[in-house]
C-alpha cells in the first residue's frame, strides 16, 4: 500500500478502524447483490456506485481486488421480517412468465446499468440458484446445534450465537420490523433458513431437501456464496443501510455457527446510506421509484448520476431530485469540455508524485471522501499554472479511482437526445452550421429565426460560452 494510510468505517464495531488487509496486498470483498425481480432503480445502484468506489480505491492504492457480488433469484421475501411472499414468484405471477426468464432479464438489465456507470465487473456474478446443494450442505452443518423445524420451515435460533444482532444494535422483541410472523418461533428474531412449500402451493422454484421440498432463506444465500468463494473469514462485507438491521445480523449468525467462533464472517461491514425521495428512501416496494433507463430518456448522461452519488458522502443521505441531477450535469459537462481542451493542447505524462495527488489519496484514504475527492479534481484541472500534459496525467490517475471516464468522454458523449426530442445531434448540427453562414453574412434575421426554432426543439445555443460549448440540450 502507498500514501496515507486508509481508514474505513466499520458498522459491526461502529467506529473508523485503519485498514489491514488479511492477505498483505490483497482485498477480498463480497456485497449483497439486487433480487432481480424488476429493474434496479437509483438508489439500488448508489449501493454498487459505492462498491465500485471502494474497490476503485483500493486499486489506486495499490491493492489486488477479489471482489464477487450475488445475483438473487430466489429467497427474498416481499418483507424482511420473515413473512410473505418471494419476490421472484410474485413477479412472475404477475408477468404470468417464468422465473428463469423474469431473471434472465432484469440481470442483463442490471449489468447494463452496471456498464453505463463504469462500474467494474466484480470477479464473479454468483447466482443462488447455482448454489443450492452447496446451501443445503451448510443448512445441514448447522441444524443440529442451531435450528428447529417447523410446518413451514427450517429455522435459526438466535439464542443458540453470541450476541446476536450486535451489528444492528437495536434488536429487542419490540424491535422495528421484528414482528414473530410465524407461529411456533421461539423467538421473534428467528429466521427460516429453509422455507418449505406448502402442501398444494405451486412454487416454479423448489428443490429437494431433508427437510421437504422447498426454497433456500436469503440470509443463507450470502453466507454460503460469500464463504465459497472468499474463504470463512474476509475483507469486507458491504450492502445498503437496510441491511444492516436483519439480512447482515443473519448472515453473521449463520457464519458464527458453521464456524464455531465469534467471528462475524468479514472484518469490516461496510454500508451505504439511502438515496432519498420526499417520502424516504427510495423503493420498490413503495413505488415512485426511478430507474437509470428514464434518466437517460430525459437526455441525462448515467455518468452524471454517478457523479452525483460521488458529490456526497457514501454515509449520508443522498436525495434525490431532478435539480440535483441536472447539477451533477453540468459539473460534468464543465469537466468534459475542460479536460477535452487539455487534449487538444498536450499528451497526458505519466505522474507518479504530486501535492494534488497527495490530496486526492487523502481524501480517499480518510473513508472514502468523495466529495473532498472531487475538489482536488477539481484543482486538478483548472490550475493553470500546471503544464497542460501533467493536469491530464493528474486526471487519469484520479478518474481511474472515480471511474467518471474522464480521459475519453467527448461532449458529444454528453449530448443525449431525451426520448421525446424531435432533433437529433446531426440535425442540430446542420441547423447550427446554416446559422453560422448567415451570422457571418450578417444576416441575423435568419441566424435569429434558427435560434428560435432550436429553442422550441428543447435546444441551447450558448455563443460565447466560456467553455466554447456550443449547444446543449436544455433539461428541465
Ligand atoms: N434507496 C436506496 N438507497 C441506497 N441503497 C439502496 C436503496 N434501496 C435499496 N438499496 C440497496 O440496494 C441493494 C440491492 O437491493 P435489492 O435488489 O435487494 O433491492 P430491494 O430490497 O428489492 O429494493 P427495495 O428496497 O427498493 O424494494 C442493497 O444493497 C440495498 O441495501
Ligand atoms: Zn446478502
Amino acid at each position: 500500500m502507498t500514501g496515507a494510510p486508509l481508514t474505513f468505517y466499520d458498522s459491526y464495531t461502529r467506529e473508523l478502524r485503519p485498514f489491514v488487509p488479511i492477505e498483505p496486498g490483497k482485498v477480498r470483498i463480497y456485497s449483497c447483490g439486487p433480487t432481480v425481480y424488476n429493474y434496479a432503480h437509483l438508489g439500488n445502484l448508489r449501493a454498487y456506485v459505492f462498491t465500485d468506489t471502494l474497490s476503485r480505491t483500493l486499486a489506486f492504492k495499490g491493492f489486488a481486488v477479489d471482489h464477487i457480488i450475488n445475483i438473487t433469484d430466489v429467497g427474498h421475501l416481499t418483507s424482511d421480517a420473515d413473512a410473505g411472499d418471494d419476490k421472484m414468484e410474485a413477479a412472475a405471477r404477475a408477468q404470468a412468465k417464468s422465473i428463469w426468464d423474469i431473471a434472465a432479464h432484469y440481470t442483463e438489465a442490471f449489468k447494463a446499468n452496471i456498464r453505463d456507470l463504469n462500474i467494474r465487473e466484480p470477479r464473479l456474478w454468483s447466482v443462488a440458484t447455482d448454489h443450492i446443494v452447496e446451501m443445503i450442505d451448510f443448512a445441514k452443518t448447522i441444524a443440529p446445534g442451531h435450528c428447529y423445524e417447523l410446518d413451514s420451515g427450517l429455522y435459526f435460533d438466535v439464542e443458540t450465537v453470541p450476541d446476536y444482532g450486535r451489528l444492528a444494535r437495536s434488536v429487542d422483541d419490540e424491535g422495528e420490523g421484528r414482528i414473530d410472523a410465524v407461529a411456533g418461533k421461539r423467538h421473534a428474531q428467528d429466521f427460516a433458513i429453509w422455507r418449505k412449500s406448502t402442501p398444494g402451493e405451486q412454487r416454479q422454484m423448489e428443490w429437494d431437501s431433508p427437510w421437504g421440498p422447498g426454497a433456500p432463506g436469503w440470509h443463507l444465500e450470502c453466507s454460503v456464496m460469500s464463504r465459497k468463494y472468499l474463504g470463512d473469514q474476509f475483507d469486507i462485507h458491504t450492502g445498503g443501510i437496510d441491511h444492516r438491521e436483519i439480512h447482515h445480523p443473519n448472515e453473521i449468525a449463520q457464519n458464527q455457527a458453521h464456524s464455531g467462533t465469534p467471528c462475524t464472517g468479514a472484518n469490516w461491514w461496510m454500508h451505504n446510506n439511502f438515496l432519498v425521495v420526499r417520502n424516504g428512501k427510495m423503493s420498490k416496494s413503495q413505488g415512485g421509484f426511478t430507474i437509470l433507463a428514464s434518466i437517460v430518456d430525459r437526455g441525462i448522461h448515467p455518468l452524471a448520476y454517478r457523479l452525483m452519488c460521488l458529490s456526497a458522502h457514501y454515509r449520508s443521505e443522498l436525495e434525490f431530485s431532478g435539480e440535483n441531477l441536472v447539477a451533477a450535469l453540468t459539473r460534468l459537462r464543465r469537466m468534459v469540455i475542460a479536460v477535452s481542451q487539455l487534449r487538444d493542447r498536450a499528451e497526458p505524462e505519466a505522474v507518479d508524485a504530486h501535492p494534488l495527488l497527495d490530496a486526492f489519496d487523502a481524501a480517499l484514504a480518510d473513508d472514502l471522501n468523495t466529495p473532498k475527492a472531487l475538489t482536488v479534481l477539481d484543482q486538478a484541472i483548472a490550475d493553470k499554472k500546471l503544464a497542460p500534459g501533467l493536469r491530464l496525467g493528474l486526471i487519469a490517475r484520479m478518474d481511474a479511482a472515480l471511474g467518471l471516464n474522464l480521459p475519453t468522454l467527448t461532449r458529444a458523449d454528453l449530448r443525449l437526445r431525451p426520448a421525446d426530442a424531435l432533433l437529433d445531434a446531426a440535425a442540430v448540427e446542420a441547423r447550427m452550421a446554416e446559422r453560422k453562414a448567415a451570422r457571418a453574412a450578417k444576416d441575423f434575421a435568419t441566424s435569429d429565426a434558427i435560434r428560435d426554432e432550436l429553442s422550441a426543439q428543447g435546444i441551447e445555443i450558448m455563443d460565447g460560452d466560456p467553455l466554447g460549448w456550443d449547444w446543449a440540450i436544455r433539461i428541465d
